[in-house]
């Protein structure tokens, strides 16, 4: 039995990580903070689960997290981390020297994955499972991968993490509004399914825990749901909230409480990194495009006029920089202005939500909390199952249920 070359901080809780898009920014950054951490070569600044009252709560520890995954990316994770060490900056050189043995390990234990539906903007030059799999050979073989992986080391548990670009909209998705519908489509190897999908589905199935960081379909359609919930397994989604959607939840309410009407509110994003390029393609956007800007619609209903746009610029690469204009009336009707511009590592800030929701739905898992788990929805841009996008609101659920299982 190989344990591989990091060290497990206590054997009887390791934690499986499998990152779907193991090879991309956010993975690549999740892996290199896990392992720096584990090696004390930085701090755990940036988690939520460090903070009290989620600090309180029996998490597995980070240090103790056994990574693999899926992708169709076959350069390697240690060029991965170099190319952002040397693009933007993070991690720095230093990190990544004290990380770069075991990325080389972890990077033996990525299989090589699906993007079926997932687009041209993703799976061009991909190294990708043979197109003449059926689709249930495609999620036995996924299966397969979680299952040799979970025994080969010996883990107590493995939680499912989708990181991969986005994928285009599914077209009428009520069509796997059930389980039936969704194993029939399975089982009659139905071609409109999505790799996400086909993640989630092999994921919740087996039992594992399933984390969906991308405004991909996954775990958002009704038969996965149902699974789910059948199976007690806990699952989340969707979109992970880290930039200029963080700024808007928790500004936006401040707009509404004063009875301050927004007039328009225009947010402009561009970034340079391998997320913002497969975003030019119209398709992909769709998704990301609306759980940006459904936020301010459910926060201000009355807002005149709400619009998102994300560009491509590449020399920027991972430093994601949004600006947002806020044009807004008050008392008299005096209209008045405000403006904010937010320039943030995009695998930097993504890289510590990761960890701290593997953590949380390992702690859901172990009491036998199965299904949605609405206590994360501060972590999310449309988090399933939860109307509620109040950034502060939202982080009261979370704080809540700290206090009430610590
Ligand atoms: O969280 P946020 O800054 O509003 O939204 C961001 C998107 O605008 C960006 O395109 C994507 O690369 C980021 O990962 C993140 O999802």
């Amino acid at each position: 039995m190989s344990h591989g070359i990091e060290p497990a901080v206590d054997d009887t809780d390791r934690t499986g990580v499998w990152l779907v898009g193991a090879r991309g920014n956010v993975a690549t950054m999740s892996i290199v903070g896990a392992r720096a951490i584990a090696r004390g070569a930085t701090n755990t600044t940036g988690m939520v689960t460090e903070r009290d009252p989620v600090s309180s709560l029996e998490l597995p520890p980070v240090e103790g997290f056994i990574f693999g995954g899926h992708d169709i990316e076959p350069e390697s994770l240690v060029a991965q981390a170099e190319r952002q060490c040397d693009r933007n900056g993070v991690p720095d050189a230093d990190t990544l020297e004290t990380v770069r043995d075991d990325l080389v390990a972890i990077d033996e234990r990525i299989e090589v994955g699906t993007a079926v539906n997932c687009g041209a903007a993703v799976s061009e030059d991909s190294e990708q499972l043979a197109e003449t799999l059926s689709i249930r050979d495609v999620i036995d073989q996924i299966r397969d991968d979680y299952e040799t992986f979970r025994d080969s080391h010996d883990l107590e548990r493995l939680v499912v993490v989708n990181v991969a670009s986005t994928e285009p909209e599914l077209a009428e998705p009520e069509r796997y509004d059930t389980r039936d519908a969704l194993e029939r489509a399975i089982d009659e190897d139905d071609r409109d399914l999505p790799a996400s999908v086909l993640y989630a589905y092999a994921a919740i199935s087996s039992g594992h825990p399933f984390v969906n960081f991308t405004p991909s379909t996954a775990n958002t359609l009704g038969g996965i749901r149902k699974l789910a919930a059948e199976n007690e397994v806990p699952h989340v989604g969707r979109d992970a909230k880290t930039g200029e959607t963080l700024v808007k939840s928790a500004l936006a309410p401040m707009f509404a409480g004063r009875n301050l009407r927004v007039l328009s509110w225009e947010g402009h994003n561009i970034l340079g990194n391998t997320d913002g390029l497969v975003l030019e393609d119209e398709a992909n956007a769709a998704g990301k495009l609306s759980s940006k800007g459904d936020v301010l619609d459910s926060i201000l209903p009355d807002i005149g006029h709400n619009r998102v746009r994300i560009d491509y610029t590449p020399s920027l690469a991972d430093w994601k920089t949004a600006w947002d204009y806020i044009h807004f009336e008050g008392f008299l009707e005096t209209e008045m202005k405000m403006q904010f511009t937010w320039e943030g590592s995009d695998s930097a800030l993504a890289a510590p939500l990761v960890l701290d929701l593997v953590r949380l739905l390992s702690h859901a898992d172990e009491r036998g909390d199965g299904g949605l788990q609405p206590q994360l929805a501060s972590f999310f841009k449309a988090p399933i199952g939860v109307d509620e996008h109040d950034f502060s609101r939202q982080l009261d659920r979370l704080y809540d249920y700290a206090e009430e299982h610590r």
